[in-house]
């Protein structure tokens, strides 16, 4: 159940309730008090801001309960989590102040004049002198945000300004957030690869499938800075790693296992075609209408790709038939699609990652006695499987060693390295995927990524520290 947390500004009457009566309201509608701050006392009447933890469904049920008590004024509900998007969550800065007008000159005009025509003689220097070496454009056309659907490019820019906070504070990468007011493929083609200049690589951020992989492809095609879709291959690394990982837990092996992915969008496709590569050999892939199966026809072109693969299953079936004796259940759709039976009836050991943001495929609690490994993509349950801990060391990888493209030994090395930070001495049910706070995480997957782009010659330039 989704929890978050709210301010409540209450006035008390003294002479109609105590703290003591609020806090028992709050508590019986299923609130939880975390603080409490005294804004004005006062013998007759007080103000306080009381901070409670609440689901997102009691919520409503607390304010409706103080307000119908008498003596308590409700003078504002704030929820922190707005609170904290006011005025939007990153800036930009300068390297340097202008204190006078020496300085003026250098970093404007006239000077800057002269860097200006040594880059347009030698384009390649601007990697050396703007900010292209460390500067990556998160796009998105706001068509598949999160697990919300097409909430368009404004209601997609609260995302893009989180992944540009993520690549700051956990890789030192500056990223951008440009919200595109098209969905029109080409229309998204010929923008990004107008603006494309000024930056080091494209994170391309939900953009609805089918569409999102020949955005992709094309990008990658013509362009000569990696391009790489985080919704497809940030989260099929992070899958990979996380299953290595839960394998072990279990007992079990990649080529023994049967797998259902459920949702063959953007995630679904590249996360099955990495199980591919990594020895899955029974796949069963379902979108809406059931199984894809082997043999059929499709009009998606990469669903008749699967249908086209020895691996996967061809056995028709609903979401719960095919899930019966699976081993594994990987969700990538929507949330709420299934209950305790259903998980129950896969097989002994089973490994469960509900992944579908914000709300999971099915609730955690109703999973967790159920199956063996359990993971989500939120952070307020263990094993947070998220593309979080790929996209921010695989870009500063693929910066610092100036790669051309992120090819799949890159993608490979990146999921064998986060699945690395957790020692077999680590390991357990609750902990098969570092936290996106160990510091591992991204020196490492920044190492394995840079190795890879080496020695796949990827790699047009080689960082100090591996000369
Ligand atoms: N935890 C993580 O790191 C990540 C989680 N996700 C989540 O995965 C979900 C899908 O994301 P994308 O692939 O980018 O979206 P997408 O829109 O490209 O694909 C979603 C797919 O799910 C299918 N689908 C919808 N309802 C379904 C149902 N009831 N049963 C089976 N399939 C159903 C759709 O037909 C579509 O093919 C979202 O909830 C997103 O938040 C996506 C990327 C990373
Ligand atoms: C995590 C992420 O990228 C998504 O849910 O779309
Ligand atoms: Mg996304």
């Amino acid at each position: 159940m989704a929890q978050t947390s709210v301010i409540l500004r209450l006035e008390l009457n003294h002479e109609q309730v105590t703290f003591g009566d609020v806090a028992g309201v709050i508590a019986q509608a299923g609130g939880d008090i975390t603080s409490i701050d005294v804004i004005r006392p006062g013998k007759a009447s007080s103000v306080r801001d009381i901070t409670v933890d609440v689901t997102e469904a009691a919520e409503a049920r607390v304010i409706e309960a103080l307000k119908q008590r008498e003596g308590i004024k409700l003078v504002n509900v704030s929820d922190r989590t707005f609170l904290v998007h006011l005025g939007g969550k990153i800036v930009t800065q300068p390297t340097m102040p202008i204190k006078n007008r020496e300085d003026l000159s250098r970093v404007y005009t006239p000077g800057v004049a002269r860097v200006c025509t040594a880059i347009h003689e030698d384009p390649k220097k601007a990697y050396s002198l703007t900010i292209k070496r460390n500067t990556i454009a998160v796009v998105s056309d706001g068509t598949a945000v999160l697990g919300l659907g097409d909430i368009g490019p404004f209601g997609a820019a609260p995302v893009m300004e989180g992944k540009a906070m993520l690549f700051k504070q956990l890789a030192g990468v500056d990223a951008f957030p440009i919200c595109l007011d098209t969905k029109d493929t080409d229309e998204i083609i010929r923008t990004v690869k107008a603006i494309s200049p000024i930056f080091g690589g494209i994170n391309l951020e939900d953009i609805a499938s089918p569409r999102c992989f020949e955005i992709e492809t094309r990008l990658a095609e013509e362009l000569d800075i990696p391009v790489f879709h985080d919704d497809q291959h940030g989260t099929a690394v992070v899958v990979i790693a996380g299953l290595l990982n839960a394998l072990k837990v279990a007992g079990k092996r990649m080529e023994h296992i049967r797998v259902v992915v459920n949702g063959i969008g953007a995630a679904g496709v590249s996360i099955c075609k990495m199980l591919l590569a990594a020895g899955v050999s029974k796949l069963v892939p379902v979108d809406r209408d059931g199984a894809i199966v082997q043999g059929e026809t499709y009009a998606n072109p990469m669903w008749q790709w699967l249908a086209k693969q020895p691996q996967v299953e061809a056995v028709h079936g609903s979401l719960k038939e095919v899930l019966a004796g699976a081993d594994v259940f990987i969700g990538v759709s929507r949330g709420g699609l299934l209950a305790a039976e259903d998980v129950q009836r896969m097989a002994p050991g089973s490994i469960v990652f509900a992944m579908a943001n914000p709300t999971p495929e099915i609730d955690p609690e109703e999973a967790l006695p159920h199956v063996r490994v359990f993971a989500t993509g939120r952070s307020d349950y263990p094993n947070q499987i998220n593309n979080v801990l790929v996209f921010p060391g695989l870009f500063r990888g693929a910066l610092d060693c100036r790669a051309r493209r992120i090819n799949e030994p890159m993608k490979l090395a990146a999921a064998r390295a986060i699945a690395s930070v957790v020692t077999d001495a680590e390991l357990n049910e609750q902990y098969i995927i570092p936290s996106i706070f160990n510091e591992q995480v991204v020196v490492k997957v920044r190492h394995a990524v840079v190795e890879a782009a080496i020695l796949t010659g990827e790699a047009r330039r080689i960082p100090p520290d591996f000369r």
